[in-house]
């Protein structure tokens, strides 16, 4: 029974769906970074929102971790790159706390346009303080949108229902979509020349960090209105600080800071600055929404392979999982019959290339080719799986190659695999039998049908008589079983293939006798 830990304080919707599809939970939250590791190694999945840091040191301590799963959005607080590179998928949930956090943002900007929170505070100390807050109209202002994503999208529509005229930076927003949402397209400069009041919705990564620094926030206008409900580090809050000082920004609202959990920042100091503790997510729905969705997420891949939202892996969905799992097997069947094979040489691969003719072609094809490339690095490179294969192939300069066909053959389903070295081109095919077998069909343009088996051998032999006996006796002589056995031959007395599955492993010193027979040409154990 797959082992799920949550670290982080998730809504008790998430046990429940966990317990109730037959996983084992503990729930944990708060856990030191020490503590973390020393438990880690003992889970499938961890389930987290902000405040656990999934970094290398602790996905170095979790061999059996296949599923990170983190109830929110943003998944800087995953080391992506190390968890792609251990095989371990990261997911999260895209929309569930997206309307929740956009409406954090406007409430931040209705908030600082209206110094709400120290009217509050004011009023509350009994100072009846009318004269003092003065505020401004969000009617006709201008608001300046980075990112204009799901929660960016969301505040558009929300500002533009507020009569705010709506100008977003986002170089991913197509001039359609912009037209949809009542936005314009604008460059990050002009948007800085215009804005009232500029809101952050982009992920925290390299070319968003300090978005806002000292010379952008200089370019803005002299009085605008700064909300930050994205993440901390969007901001240089070195730069934002003497902004606000200065009076070239007349306010900022930030729900998200450098560092977290903030206690003692700087900014808190100021009164023209509103903060809340990363609260963006946090309403009750939000926190449902995300607690199911992940748990549901999770379990489903850890029971039955499907991948909704991930960050390191194409998705599958479970509908279409049960159908994708043998086709999976196969690819990685065949990637593992020539990885090995290619394993025996020194030469480097250059290029693969999967092909797809028949009902594989009508397939999600991108975890097949993953598999398939799992299948032929694995034996090279030790443990590759269908999360860190196209990354270990793209590092490795390997040229990965997709194509499909219409059915040509005699098979409704195929899948060919080729493998480029700089010294041999090696391909295989395989198809599934009985809806979901998978078979090998054909070996470096042998036809030769086999199983895929735990422990086979194969050999390349000369096609003369004389063969078959001496390899059939020199097996019987080490006490081999032959489970089955499957000969092929490129023409009448031309290059053979000969593929034998056997119960057990082969004893040590069998492969060098087979080596020496006469007609041998090759001889490789193969394991599946
Ligand atoms: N305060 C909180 O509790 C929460 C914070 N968040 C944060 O909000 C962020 C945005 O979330 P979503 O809108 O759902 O993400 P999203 O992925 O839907 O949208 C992000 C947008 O940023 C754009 N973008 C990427 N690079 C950019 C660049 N260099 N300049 C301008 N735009 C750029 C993308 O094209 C995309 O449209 C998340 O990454 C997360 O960090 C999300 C949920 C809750
Ligand atoms: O889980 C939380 O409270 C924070 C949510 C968040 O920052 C996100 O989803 O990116």
């Amino acid at each position: 029974m797959p082992r799920v830990l949550i670290s982080d304080k998730l809504s008790p919707a998430a046990i429940a769906i966990f317990e109730r599809r037959g996983i084992e939970v503990d729930f944990k939250p708060g856990l030191a970074p020490a503590e973390l590791r020393a438990i880690i190694g003992e889970y499938d999945g961890l389930a987290i929102r902000s405040a656990t840091k999934v970094t290398r040191e602790v996905l170095e301590v979790a061999p059996r971790l296949r599923v990170v799963g983190r109830a929110g959005i943003g998944v800087d607080n995953v080391d992506v790159t190390s968890a792609t590179a251990r095989g371990v998928v990261v997911m999260n949930t895209p929309y569930g706390n997206a309307i929740t956090t956009a409406e954090h943002a406007i409430a931040m900007m209705f908030a600082l346009a209206r110094q709400i929170p120290e009217a509050s505070a004011s009023t509350k100390a009994g100072k009846w303080e009318k004269n003092r807050f003065m505020g401004v109209e969000l009617f006709a202002k201008t608001l300046g949108l980075i990112g204009c994503g799901n929660i960016g999208s969301i505040v558009a529509d929300r500002a533009v229902g507020l009569k705010m005229k709506v100008v977003a930076f986002d170089p991913f927003l197509s001039e359609k979509r912009a037209l949809e949402l009542g936005v314009e397209k604008v460059e990050l400069e002009e948007l800085l020349v215009r804005a009232d009041f500029v809101t952050l919705h982009t992920p925290l990564i390299e070319q968003t960090r300090n978005i806002l620094n000292r010379e952008t926030i200089a370019k803005l206008r002299r009085g605008a209105r700064i909300i930050n409900c994205a993440r901390g580090g969007l901001v240089d809050e070195v730069a934002l600080h003497e902004a606000l000082v200065s009076g070239q920004i007349a306010g900022a609202a930030l729900d998200v800071f450098e560092e977290e959990p903030a206690t003692a920042n700087p900014l808190f100091a100021l009164e023209n600055v509103v903060c809340t503790p990363h609260l963006g997510a946090a309403t009750a729905e939000a926190q449902e929404n995300v607690a199911l969705q992940v748990a549901d997420q999770m379990a489903d891949f850890l029971l039955s392979g499907a991948v909704s939202n991930a960050i390191n892996m194409p998705s599958v969905s479970a509908e279409e999982a049960p159908r994708l799992k043998p086709y999976m097997e196969l690819a990685r069947h065949l990637g593992a019959l020539v990885g090995q094979l290619t394993a025996s040489g020194d030469d480097a691969i250059r290029v693969i290339r999967i092909e797809y003719e028949g009902h594989a072609a009508e397939l999600n094809r991108k975890p097949l080719t993953a598999a398939a490339l799992a299948g032929v690095l694995t034996p090279l490179m030790g443990a590759v799986n269908m999360v860190n294969a196209p990354v270990v192939a793209r590092e490795r300069g390997i040229d990965v190659a997709e194509t499909i066909h219409e059915r040509t053959g005699e098979y409704h389903t195929l899948i060919r695999l080729t493998v480029v070295t700089d010294a041999q081109t090696r391909s295989v095919e395989g198809t599934l039998v009985a809806a979901d077998k998978p078979r090998l069909v054909s070996i470096k343009g042998i036809a030769v049908e086999a199983d895929f088996a735990p422990h086979m051998l194969y050999v390349t032999n000369h096609d003369k008589p004389g063969f078959i006996g001496r390899f059939g006796t020199a097996l019987a002589d080490a006490g081999v079983n032959i489970a089955t056995f499957h000969l092929g031959r490129a023409s009448e007395g031309g290059d053979a293939i000969c593929l034998v599955s056997l119960d057990a492993p082969l004893p040590e010193g069998v492969l060098a006798t087979v080596r020496t027979l006469p007609l041998v040409v090759q001889a490789k154990d193969l394991s599946f």
